[in-house]
């Protein structure tokens, strides 16, 4: 017998249109970009582990039941949907099928744990936004340092497990890629073994994994040169960590307010964490200011203070954080100044994003792939945009707070893989913005 899936109703779209300047007070989630180190650092750890204020986007949700499908309970407590307790299961999984993992990024944190529970990690390539190639050769590098033995394929790869070994593992990342210091980090977790790795990445996101550990007992130091970890005297028996708030959605709201010349609080990031936007705010014009954990921005009167801003998205420490740099791009176009964007980690970024804010009426010139230039301010038109990843679509709905007439968003599972319902807190602060399901 046959049987036919209907469709669900996909077609859905948001639909943005000019209003009064955004106030009041909004709350981020739980970001995403740190629940997902989190989650694999915790079933890295072996031990159960709650983790409070999980973000419901679907990404983190992938995440989650991928160490479902893995030999890992996921526990959610009665009454807390953002919380839930990782551990390993107590019957050893036959190897897992894991073709979901082909749709996030993150997918590739997981090798550390899957290596320790299964002796081997297979997986296929990593997805995730489609902003370039993103490779993962450092990762192998990192797997190498530690004995593992990797095997690259046409649709995925697989690592094998070194058989035991001890004494301090070193190297020098070439680059300071994110997600190979936290598989250096989590590799040494399973292995048990002190790290020693050399130009890491001190991103929040890699810095809230090594508080994380540390509160589980691993000793930490954290350099710009060097980056070390030691594993604690016995292994723990649980932790329990809080994921932090998402910086990029409460930096993405804080662009949705500038361009309004609205005043709101934006509660639940770190202010350390926003230090790079801050500054990129202010220097074009937008006052704030930074409690720990509650951003206020005021654009009513210091907009007319915009001054030229260079973005560059950077991986060093301190730097701006690429995905801060679509939201910025919406707001500078709106602001009096000859702006500069680049992202050279992400060479297809402003493929996706450059084509959509064309189609609301944008004049941006392209420098070159990863670099442009605006002059604002420009009057922007609504129509239909597309969400071709995560950070296009947040800055498109940004550009449509104040463009003429109705902009309708479509690609939703895109924006919906980063964020749970950024509209929603766009419409807590007064944006004119609904779901429509046609
Ligand atoms: C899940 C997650 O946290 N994603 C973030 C992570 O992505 P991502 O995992 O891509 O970040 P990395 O810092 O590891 O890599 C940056 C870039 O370096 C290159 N590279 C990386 C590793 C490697 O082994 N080989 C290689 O060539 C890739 O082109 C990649 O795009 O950091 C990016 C840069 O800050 C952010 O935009 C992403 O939101
Ligand atoms: C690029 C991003 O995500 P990912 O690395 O998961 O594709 C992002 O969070 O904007």
């Amino acid at each position: 017998m046959t049987t036919t899936r209907v469709p669900g109703v996909a077609a859905e779209v948001i639909a943005v249109r000019p209003g009064p300047p955004l106030t009041g007070t909004v709350t981020v989630d739980g970001s995403k970009n740190a629940a997902l180190p989190l989650v694999a650092a915790a079933a890295a750890l072996g031990c159960p582990v709650r983790l409070n204020n999980i973000p419901a986007n679907t990404d983190v949700q992938t995440m989650l039941a991928l160490l479902q499908e893995s030999g890992w309970h996921v526990a959610q407590p009665v009454g807390k949907p953002t919380a839930a307790v990782i551990l390993p299961t107590e019957n050893q999984p036959v190897r897992p099928h894991l073709p979901q993992a082909a749709r996030i990024r993150a997918s590739y944190y997981l090798v550390p744990a899957l290596l320790a529970r299964h002796g081997e990690a297979r997986l296929p390539w990593p997805g995730g936004c489609r902003i370039g190639a993103r490779g993962m050769d450092l990762h192998f590098k990192v797997y190498e340092a530690f004995g593992d033995r990797s095997v690259l394929g046409d649709s995925g790869y697989r690592v094998e497990a070194a058989r035991r070994r001890y004494g301090t593992v070193s190297l020098v990342l070439p680059f300071r890629s994110r997600g190979a210091t936290v598989a250096a980090l989590l590799r040494a977790v399973t292995t048990g073994r002190p790290l020693r790795l050399g130009e890491p990445n001190l991103s929040p996101e890699v810095l809230y994994v090594l508080e994380a550990l540390q509160a589980a007992g691993w000793e930490t130091r954290a350099g710009e040169r060097l980056l070390a970890l030691s594993p604690p005297p016995s292994a723990p028996s649980d932790a329990a960590w809080v994921v932090p708030g998402d910086k990029v959605e409460a930096g993405t709201l804080a662009c949705a307010v500038a361009t309004t010349g609205g005043s709101a609080r934006i509660r639940g990031a770190r202010a350390d964490d926003l230090g790079p936007l801050v500054a990129a705010l202010h220097r074009l014009g937008i006052s704030t200011v930074s409690e720990a954990d509650t951003l206020t921005v005021n654009a009513q009167d210091g907009r007319l203070a915009s001054r030229p801003l260079r973005a560059t998205a950077s991986l060093s420490p301190g730097g701006l954080d690429a995905d801060f740099e679509p939201p910025l791009m919406a707001l500078a176009l709106g602001l009096p100044g000859t702006h500069l964007f680049a992202d050279a980690i992400n060479p297809g970024r402003h493929g996706n994003l450059l084509p959509q804010l064309a189609r609301l009426g944008a004049d941006i010139e392209e420098i070159s792939p990863t670099e442009c230039r605006l002059t604002g301010p420009q009057r922007l038109t609504g129509t239909g945009v597309e969400a071709t990843d995560i950070r296009t679509g947040s800055a498109l709905m940004v550009a449509g707070l104040t463009a003429q007439g109705v902009t309708t968003l479509g690609g939703l599972d895109q924006l919906r893989r980063g964020h749970a319902d950024l509209p929603g807190k766009l419409h807590t602060l007064g944006a004119d913005i609904c779901e429509v399901t046609p």
